[in-house]
């Protein structure tokens, strides 16, 4: 890997992150005061529970659908196996919607952005799924205490999605080759910003970010369990292909 390739590789991971975040972060900051009022806040409170997961589980698929397309302009990603390709953004595409996070996350009133204003924990009350939604926000608080520009969301973005130790993997020794050199250019940026400590306390993060969605997939299987029409006729398809 020529210093070249590694500039190439970080400025394409930048360039497609930045086209496939819905939001530049300049709109979500102006908008990081536009609040619920009690009426909306009571509106979200009142819905069942049903219809509060398939809001979210449609709010959900639409981050995750700008996440598939950042994933399939990292180089190499397209030149892995169709089934390696699905196997990595079913385990790994909440994750980055879950790093994305930082970028609408408010901690000064500990709000997320969430249908076009920001919302604090109480929004998602009729989820029943408290102890989901207060993982997300400490994760998100915790995420944006490391200050992260846009580049090093970039570059720990793609290395949370290419992880040759995901299950199912048909080639791992090629998935392995992409993740070494996206973790080459996350090093590479660490090292100009004089940041190598970040690097430690990132794979920390990494470690949460599993627990985090496997208690996203716990609360799924109760919520399909219980509400069985909702969960296979109303979520949208790509919610079910990569979650259920
Ligand atoms: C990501 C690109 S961006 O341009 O920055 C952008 C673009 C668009 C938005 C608006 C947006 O989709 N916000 C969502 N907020 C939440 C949310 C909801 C509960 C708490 C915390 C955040 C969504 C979720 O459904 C979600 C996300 C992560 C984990 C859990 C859930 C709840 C589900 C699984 C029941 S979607 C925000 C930011």
């Amino acid at each position: 890997h020529s210093l070249r390739n590694i500039d190439e590789l970080c400025a394409s991971i930048v360039r497609s992150h930045r086209e496939t975040s819905q939001f530049p972060l300049g709109e979500l900051q102006a908008l990081r005061w536009k609040l619920f009022s009690r009426e909306e806040i009571q509106a979200y409170q009142s819905k069942s529970v049903d219809d509060m997961w398939q809001h979210c589980a449609i709010r959900l698929t639409d981050a995750v659908q700008y996440v598939v397309e950042f994933a399939k302009h990292i180089p190499g990603f397209r030149m892995l196996s169709q089934n390696d390709q699905i196997a990595l953004l079913k385990t790994g595409s909440m994750e980055v919607v879950l790093v994305r996070m930082c970028r609408f996350f408010n901690t000064e009133n500990n709000t997320v952005f969430f249908d076009g204003k920001f919302a604090g924990v109480e929004v998602f009350k009729s989820l029943a799924s408290g102890d989901l939604i207060t993982a997300v926000f400490d994760f998100a608080h915790d995420m944006c205490a490391l200050k992260l520009t846009e580049q090093q969301i970039a570059l720990f973005s793609a290395l949370v999605l290419i992880n040759a130790d995901r299950p199912c993997l048909e080639d791992r020794g090629r998935v392995q080759r992409v993740q070494r050199s996206v973790e080459l250019g996350l090093r590479h940026i660490l090292q100009r910003d004089n940041l190598e400590g970040l690097l430690h306390k990132l794979y920390q993060r990494m470690a949460v970010l599993r627990s985090l969605c496997s208690l996203h997939m716990e609360k799924l299987r109760w919520f399909s369990q219980r509400y069985p029409l909702t969960a296979h006729s109303l979520f949208p398809p790509l919610y079910k292909e990569l979650f259920a």
